[in-house]
């Protein structure tokens, strides 16, 4: 092996990702083109690089580089081209040369040790003085961290997400217990902490890897929308996974069980594993419920009967007797459930129940568990609806590094009555913070369509709860919404009930478009998209108002590809619109982009009135106003108005938008909606999940392909099974108070 030490002074080719670069070395005798891996790599940098050159047959003597060293350039135009490469944060080329002008080749010193000596050069105060000294010792300490990373094949972005978790220590910790990268670093999975522990040589019955092993089989299964797993099952699955014996991982769960981090319990008669954070919330949802459904009320200072009689003045809206039932019971209950779907009247007789109890002076909250589905409710109900997380008060706590809810059992909500609509999306963990927050003698109204697909998280709480028959439920069946109005909301309860819908009447609002293949279904979505739906009508902005909905992420109609093809139509790439390339993901300018988990933490501002605020959360859709490539900062605006950055790291956070998946869809209404119909795996090609996706519509739906898979899907109506103990255990509590 060789080593060469020189300047870059060409990049050829640099992929951000895997940090594969092709570029060119000048040392002081000679010049050559260099391959291998360098994170960051920019020009002007100085590096020591060992390897040994190749014979290209195109392109001739590389040298092929297998380890590299950063060194910090020398000379003053060495260290003038490092620094105007973009590395330090704040420094471009201009300021580059003003400095290394006043000092010299002691430039990198005074940046390290007398860094307040740089506000001397105009331009800089002593602020900016100190954050490019941070930069600058952020940069070599990365250098460092990234290096040694490569050698197990972490990518430079994840090197550097590392060095924001661990900061200079990740080495040392990592090297340790390659497995709390699973736990800590959010995108490193199991199976690539495994692979990372494998090459530094990490025994496979140490136990570090079995327990990481057996919440990373939980957590897999919770992923899928499970509290808790069979033990017997779950055992076969981690010891097949980990490739030890069944025996190994029996032995491991106990002591783990003893530890704390999971739950053996027995259930209905079978021995089953939590991992112990759902275990509890289980425990205290259902406790919860128990005490917020037995406490004595506060009495109302009206009588409901006249209050119902005035109200239907009022509005014009006679209450049918189901619906009349739906008020009483939410007003004399201290939990209640409304369940129904589209057009059934769960909005009506939400504004009803609010009129009453405004009357008797009730304090009343109204909370849904999206931002987008609290905005709908707001505008539909002319009652203010926050999110559930906002109403939770749920924060950042510095202290522990964590989130929390603010109101808490300690610190509850002070609210007479809490109404939560859309309730088909409250996961097992939201509803635990949310009836923790609940002191008894509030009324919990719980409003939702059970039909709909149940909560991305773990947990079928709202079915849950209703099989239970613990609490007071009325299940909505007459729709009240006329057929001439909408052919969406007959279609939508006609597929419900397993009926095929009504499709392409004349001046209708629900259309089956048939097509043959993938690539025609494909090429009508694009020509729909692109031309005739905004053509026939009027006032659609494409990108805006239309939702291509999908129902699986891969394949030729999955939303990955699906995004490529209408981005490449609605937003194609333009000299003067900038990209950054994350992964497999291509962001452009002008995008349509979707926030893809909860992030309480991130500041939002608005330019219009200059207000601030923190939150973006998963299902938020916005468009990209800025990528700026000097800062690695890309600027989305949410809700026409809201200007969140991120920094490039954060970018696994976004995806395209243009085509989303149906269960990130849950809570949006859209204008119009576009989904292809074709083979799609029968655990996904589901009735409730064509119904989430046609009760999404408000104006149009367009469904692309095959009548046969559209009926197919209506016909399979497997609600595929979770694994949850709410409703067993809820159903205990009535059998111990009979
Ligand atoms: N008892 C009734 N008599 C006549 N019309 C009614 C009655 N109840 C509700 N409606 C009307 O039916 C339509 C649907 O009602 P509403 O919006 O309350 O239902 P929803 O269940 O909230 O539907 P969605 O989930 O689609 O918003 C509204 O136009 C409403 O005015």
């Amino acid at each position: 092996m060789e080593e060469k030490q020189g300047i870059i002074t060409e990049i050829i080719f640099h992929n951000e990702d895997n940090g594969y670069t092709i570029a060119v070395m000048e040392t002081e005798a000679e010049y050559f083109t260099v391959v291998g891996c360098l994170p960051s790599c920019v020009k002007g940098s100085s590096y020591k690089l060992r390897g040994t050159f190749k014979v290209h047959p195109t392109y001739g003597e590389q040298f092929a580089f297998t380890e590299f060293e950063e060194m910090l350039p020398t000379g003053k135009a060495g260290i003038e081209g490092f620094l105007a490469s973009g590395v330090i944060k704040g420094i471009g080329p201009k300021m580059a040369a003003a400095i290394v002008n006043l000092f010299g080749e002691e430039t990198l010193e005074i940046m390290e040790h007398e860094p307040e000596k740089l506000s001397r050069v105009s331009g800089i105060g002593p602020k900016k003085a100190e954050s490019i000294a941070e930069s600058f010792a952020a940069h070599r300490e990365f250098a460092n961290v990234s290096m040694f990373f490569q050698e197990y094949g972490v990518s430079a972005d994840y090197a550097l997400k590392l060095y924001k978790i661990y900061g200079a220590s990740a080495t040392e910790l990592i090297k340790e217990n390659p497995y709390r990268l699973v736990e800590e670093v959010y995108g490193i999975g199991f199976r690539k902490a495994d692979t990372i522990a494998e090459k530094m040589g990490i025994e496979k019955e140490s136990t570090f890897r079995i327990h990481s092993g057996i919440k990373y089989g939980l957590s897999y299964y919770v992923g899928e929308g499970n509290t808790y797993m069979p033990q017997q099952e779950l055992c076969e699955k981690v010891a097949e996974l980990l490739d030890v014996s069944t025996e190994l991982i029996y032995e491991n769960m106990v002591t783990m069980a003893f530890e704390g981090d999971i739950q053996i319990d027995s259930l209905d008669g079978q021995t089953v594993v939590y991992l112990y954070l759902y275990y509890l919330a289980e425990q205290k949802v259902c406790k919860n419920i128990a005490a917020i459904a037995g406490a004595g009320l506060k009495a109302l200072s009206v009588d409901i009967d006249s209050m119902i009689k005035m109200t239907e003045g009022e509005t014009g809206i006679i209450l049918s007797e189901q619906q009349i039932t739906a008020v009483k019971s939410s007003l004399t209950s201290g939990v209640s459930v409304i369940t129904g779907g589209p057009g059934t009247g769960k909005t009506t007789i939400i504004n009803t129940i609010i009129n009453i109890f405004e009357q008797s002076e009730f304090k009343v909250a109204i909370a849904a568990p999206t931002g987008r589905a609290a905005k709908r409710i707001t505008e539909t109900s002319g009652h203010y609806a926050s999110t559930v997380h906002r109403l939770l008060e749920y924060y950042y706590c510095e202290g522990e590094d964590v989130m929390k809810f603010g109101k808490t059992s300690e610190d509850p909500l002070n609210y007479d009555v809490v109404i939560v609509d859309e309730a088909s999306m409250i996961d097992l963990m939201l509803m635990q913070g949310l009836t923790d927050a609940i002191k008894p003698g509030t009324r919990l109204i719980i409003v939702g369509d059970y039909d709909q697909l149940p909560s991305v998280g773990a947990g079928n709480v709202l079915r849950d709860i209703i099989e239970s028959e613990y609490v007071h439920t009325v299940i909505l069946k007459e729709i009240f919404r006329q057929a001439e109005e909408s052919m969406i909301v007959v279609n939508a309860h006609r597929i419900n009930k397993g009926e095929y819908p009504f499709v392409n009447g004349k001046d209708k609002d629900f259309f089956l478009m048939e097509r043959p293949s993938e690539k025609a279904i494909l090429d009508l979505i694009l020509e729909l998209i692109t031309k005739r739906l905004a053509a026939y009508y009027e006032g659609i902005v494409p990108v805006r108002d239309i939702q291509v909905l999908t129902p699986v992420r891969k394949g030729a109609l999955g939303s990955i590809f699906l995004n490529k093809e209408l981005q490449q139509a609605l937003n194609p790439p333009r000299d003067d619109l900038m990209e950054r390339k994350f992964g497999e993901k291509l962001f452009r300018e002008n995008d349509k982009v979707m926030q893809i988990k909860n992030n309480y933490q991130m500041g939002w501002k608005k330019r219009r009135d200059f207000s601030e605020g923190q939150g973006i959360f998963n299902g938020d859709v916005g468009f990209i106003e800025k990528i700026d490539k000097e800062f690695n900062q890309m600027t989305v605006i949410f809700d026409e108005d809201k200007y969140v950055t991120y920094d490039f790291s954060q970018l696994d956070e976004l995806e395209l938008a243009y085509a989303v998946t149906v269960h990130k869809s849950q809570g949006s209404e859209f204008p119009i909606v576009v989904m292809p119909i074709s083979w799609f795996p029968p655990v996904l090609a589901t009735r409730n999940l064509l119904y989430t996706a046609v009760t999404r519509g408000k104006q149009i739906v367009v469904l692309v392909g095959s009548e046969g898979r559209m009926n197919a899907m209506i016909d399979n109506n497997r609600i595929k099974m979770r694994y949850s103990g709410l409703r067993y255990r809820l159903e205990n509590l009535l059998e111990v108070g009979r």
